[in-house]
């Protein structure tokens, strides 16, 4: 992976190549912190360990009863979905892959009607083995097997933790079962049994996915200019404490477009708390430059640009055309044409002082994704340290869940009848 800050620098909010050099001694302090939480396999920074202690070989005998299916049907929310979807839809494979990463009765009907239930693989993922979602999902796809006469404890394996709900159903009909390695939340387990078993039944090579994410790790080192991954944590990092709340994180890639998702879940949910944080507004180039551009350059100076993109593609030409005006596309390829609209919007942000960064890997592979996946958790916990946060946990998700709880019978919960109660100002 390579960031390139020089965009950073200069434009408004105002950050400046003293200031960061400034920063780089707070860099270099948690780095320190960060090597030492990784040596001692603390939670969170364990996640960054995973490069060298997931075990590929284990992935994929755990999922080898499966190498038949068609389809594989990943049943799980945030992490424990984010991370998988980003490896399969970016790279191509004969498997389709599928997710149920939310409780809309439309959205999982039709899916589920179009599946054959009996040549799919139902891969039920839950870190806590509580998420209502999950669980809910799971007990409806499980109904719907049953329906179409499939035996779902053939067809069905699980990935958990080593208690709860989904732990007791696997011991109860003796499910295959991948362990959710211990501390590691959910945002951070890309590169882990709950990012890679999908992968691995697809047919991906998950190896080449940790040997790019152990290359970035090998790159973490004391200094913002010596660590890509610091370069883009210790930047945005800066911005944001200058008013940058807002990073449109714009991949320059269909393929990627799951990956702003993911890196959504991350950023939200790690740097979201005390105040502080910087909200991930997902993109894409060249399509939200006909969307979203024109309140980049023009709108409030409260953000920045991530523009990420490979410098490597499989390319299509255009062809020749007399079409008026438009013989300059003639001869040329959709790649550089994307590239040349990459290029040009950079300048156009940096030309109206909206700061922005450059990420690139050399091509949306296994490795290039395995760099990018690991260079955004490491540049994460690098903005957490700075920031002074916990970046690890995400208390604040647990009042709506228990509301959700209150409101389905499942538990008293005052606060959200309080709130409940508030007048409504209905307008219809
Ligand atoms: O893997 P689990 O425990 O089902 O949680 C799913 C997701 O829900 C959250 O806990 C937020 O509610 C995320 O942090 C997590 O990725």
């Amino acid at each position: 992976m390579r960031t390139d800050i020089g965009n950073a620098l200069g434009g408004e909010p105002a950050l400046t190549r003293d200031a960061l050099d400034e920063l780089d001694a707070d860099v270099a302090a948690a780095h320190e912190r960060i090597a030492a939480g990784m040596a001692d396999d603390e939670f969170g920074y364990a996640a960054l360990n995973l490069p060298e202690t997931a075990d590929p070989e284990r992935i994929r005998a755990a999922v080898e009863p499966f190498a038949d299916s068609e389809a594989v049907l990943t049943v799980g929310i945030g992490g424990s979905a984010l991370g998988a979807a980003t490896l399969s839809n970016a790279l191509a494979s004969d498997i389709d892959a599928y997710y149920l990463d939310n409780v809309d009765p439309e959205h999982t009907t039709r899916l589920l009607d179009s599946l054959d239930l009996s040549r799919t693989a139902v891969n039920v993922v839950s870190n806590s083995g509580t998420t209502a979602e999950t669980l809910s999902n799971f007990l409806v796809v499980r109904e719907a097997m049953e329906s179409a006469g499939v035996d779902w404890t053939e067809r069905t394996f699980v990935t958990t933790g080593p208690e709860g709900n989904l732990r007791n159903l696997a011991t109860k009909h003796d499910l295959p079962a991948l362990d959710v390695p211990a501390g590691v939340p959910g945002r951070f387990s890309v590169l882990s049994t709950v990012g890679l078993a999908v992968a691995a039944i697809q047919g991906h090579d998950i190896d080449a996915v940790l040997a790019g994410a152990a290359a970035e790790r090998e790159r973490l080192a004391g200094s913002l200019y010596d660590s890509p991954a610091y370069a883009y944590g210790a930047t945005t990092y800066a911005l944001a404490q200058r008013g940058a709340l807002t990073n449109a994180f714009m991949p320059y890639a269909e393929s990627l477009e799951t990956f702003a998702e993911w890196f959504a879940q991350l950023w939200a949910e790690s740097l979201g708390k005390d105040g502080q944080g910087q909200t991930p507004a997902r993109a894409l180039g060249a399509t939200d430059q006909h969307s979203q551009l024109q309140l980049y350059r023009a709108g409030p100076r409260d953000k920045l640009v991530t523009l990420v993109r490979p410098t490597e593609r499989a390319d299509r030409d255009i062809p020749e055309t007399d079409l008026e005006g438009l013989s300059y596309l003639g001869g040329e390829s959709l790649g550089t044409l994307l590239d040349a609209e990459f290029e040009a919007t950079e300048a156009s942000l940096t030309a109206a002082d909206c700061p922005n960064v450059r990420l690139e890997i050399d091509r949306v592979d296994e490795r290039g994704l395995g760099e990018l996946l690991f260079g955004m958790e490491a540049a994460c916990v690098c903005y957490g340290e700075l920031a002074d946060l916990s970046t690890f946990t995400q208390p604040a998700v647990e009042w709506g869940k228990k509301a959700a709880r209150g409101l389905l019978g499942g538990g008293e919960f005052e606060e959200a009848e309080a709130v409940r109660g508030k007048d409504r100002l209905v307008v219809e």
